[in-house]
């Protein structure tokens, strides 16, 4: 399966970082993996137009579950989608934190994002405490199996496995932890859709990946790229990541 190493810029990035995508796609202009970045709403526009034609793709990272309306501050799928978006990540912890978001409102934006055409990056992932607890698969499949459309079909879709705990920290869990999540995750899909198209889901890992630890992250078998933060905003570091996942 072609990887997806994608960026989250979250609250980051003025007018001047558009350069940084251009530097990246000439890092890589053939890239081995599908190359995403989610900028600000503010920067999506201009960054699909200094994206276009080279092998970043951009997308956003939150989208309302209703195409137009009443919703003062926020932005439709089909908004991302005609700015040139063509992914939109949903249900990111800081979201389901910050914004109170659960899984049912989750599966709504997914379904918007799916509506519009564009690809659901749908993120999962345990807190501390529930990993402490010993209930990390438990939360992790039971948001999965929350905020899954039903029958969604497996290219458009990539669920995004995200301990809380290891973002933005430099924690990373043991590699034989991602091992295990990521081979649940996999296994526990073919009971949400036929098994042809749970084999075309992506499961990415994120949370601290940077240049020194993607590779071996990469390495594993039922991870298929990468969600990545604080290292996306500089193309020095997200260009190795890139390369990481060829
Ligand atoms: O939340 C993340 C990506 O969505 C991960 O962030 P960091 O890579 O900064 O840990």
């Amino acid at each position: 399966m072609r990887p997806l190493v994608a960026g989250n810029w979250k609250m980051n990035g003025l007018r001047a970082a558009l350069s940084e995508v251009t530097t990246l796609a000439q890092m890589h202009p053939t890239p081995s993996c599908d190359v995403l970045i989610c900028p600000p709403a503010t920067l999506l526009a201009p960054m699909a137009e200094v994206a276009a034609g080279t092998s970043v793709a951009v997308g956003g990272q939150d989208c309302h579950a209703a195409a137009s309306g009443a919703h003062t501050g926020d932005i439709a799928a089909e908004m991302i989608a005609d700015a040139g978006g063509t992914a939109v990540i949903v249900g990111h912890s800081e979201r389901r934190a910050d914004h109170g978001e659960d899984d049912a409102t989750v599966r709504a934006k997914a379904e918007a994002a799916i509506r519009a055409g564009l690809t659901a990056i749908i993120c999962v992932g345990e807190t501390e405490a529930e990993r402490d607890a010993g209930r990390t698969l438990d939360v992790v499949l039971g948001q999965l199996a929350g905020s899954l459309p039903e029958g969604s079909l497996g290219a458009s879709v990539v669920i995004a496995y995200e301990p809380v705990w290891a973002i933005g920290t430099g924690r990373v869990p043991e590699l034989s932890d991602i091992t295990e999540v990521h081979d649940a995750l996999r296994a526990d899909l073919a009971k949400h859709m036929p098994e042809a198209e749970a084999a075309l889901v992506r499961l990415l890992y994120g949370g601290s990946v940077k240049p020194g630890n993607a590779a071996e992250i990469f390495g594993i078998e039922n991870v298929n790229g990468g969600l990545v933060g604080g290292a996306s905003l500089k193309a020095s570091d997200f260009g190795q990541i890139v390369a990481a996942a060829g």
